[in-house]
């Protein structure tokens, strides 16, 4: 299942990126390394996770979908998200019955439940209401917290706490934001319901949230709104490579 995981580092060493001062050690230098990326919802996480995970040859791990592939088991072994007593029981349950494997790949994350590939399942209306609830949950997030710190470094984490909470020694961190609008207006083109109701429920997960928004104090925070994906992509790599001497410390050790 983890085929794929490692794309070959041709675009680093020989692509566009070359020209950011990437030398011929980067794929030394890239061992161990792991390069964070939170920020509110719909701000480009992992589309631009995705394009610095691409550019540096190396895989992207979205957190999020842990969080939202927890929720959907607990929808559909019926659990009611606001009257189940003591609801955490209830999904550690579901999350011990069940075998939730992230594969992070490069091209997109996908998740999956023993066989079944449950990844388009994840991004419904449905799920973006009931995650919030279920990520506030500590043994949720010990759960979660445990499968990411179980991959094998380099890679970009993208989610809320992967600079704070989860890799606080991580090489380099960023934090994306936008206005409610801006992102409500992006995430329309994914979801059926008009710009205004989006807003309001983009609104409410941040606060649902936020106890684990905050940014890490070393993140460098961009305001994403007066940017394109590629400009944000690029500013990332930009400062990557500016801080190239950060990148040579591996964020994990590796033999
Ligand atoms: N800077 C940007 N400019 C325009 N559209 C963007 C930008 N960043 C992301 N998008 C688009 O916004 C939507 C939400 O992005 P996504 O990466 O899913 O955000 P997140 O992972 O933070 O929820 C996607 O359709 C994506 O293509
Ligand atoms: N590291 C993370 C990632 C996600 N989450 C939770 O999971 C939800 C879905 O995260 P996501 O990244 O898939 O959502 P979007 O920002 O893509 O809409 C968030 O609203 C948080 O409740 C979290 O608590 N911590």
């Amino acid at each position: 299942m983890t085929h794929g995981l490692w794309r070959s580092s041709y675009t680093v060493l020989c692509g566009p990126y070359a020209s950011y001062g990437w030398g011929a050690a980067v794929r030394h230098r890239l061992r161990g390394v792991i390069v964070t990326i939170d920020g509110v919802a719909a701000s480009g996480k992992s589309s631009v996770s995705g394009g610095v995970a691409s550019a540096l040859g190396i895989p992207y791990v979205s957190s999020g979908l842990l969080y939202r592939a927890a929720t959907l088991l607990a929808l559909e072994a019926g659990l009611d998200l606001h009257q189940t007593a003591d609801l955490e029981a209830a999904v550690l349950q579901e999350l011990a019955r069940h075998t939730l494997v992230l594969e992070p790949l490069a091209a997109g994350n996908r998740v999956w439940e023993g066989q079944r590939e449950i990844t388009e399942r994840l991004h419904s209306t449905r799920i973006d209401k009931g995650v919030s609830i279920i990520a506030v949950m500590p043994r949720v997030r010990a759960w979660v917290d445990d499968q990411l710190r179980a991959l094998p470094a380099p890679f970009v984490a993208e989610g809320r706490d992967m600079g704070t909470a989860v890799f606080p020694e991580a090489s380099a961190k960023f934090y994306l934001t936008a206005s409610p609008r801006i992102r409500a207006e992006r995430r329309a083109k994914e979801r059926p319901e008009d710009i205004p109701a989006i807003e309001a429920a983009l609104t409410r997960r941040d606060e649902l949230d936020r106890a684990q928004i905050a940014p890490a104090p070393d993140a460098l925070v961009i305001d994403t709104g007066p940017l394109d994906l590629q400009g944000v992509i690029d500013l990332i790599l930009s400062k990557l490579a500016l801080s190239n001497s950060a990148l040579s410390k591996p964020t994990h050790q590796t033999s």
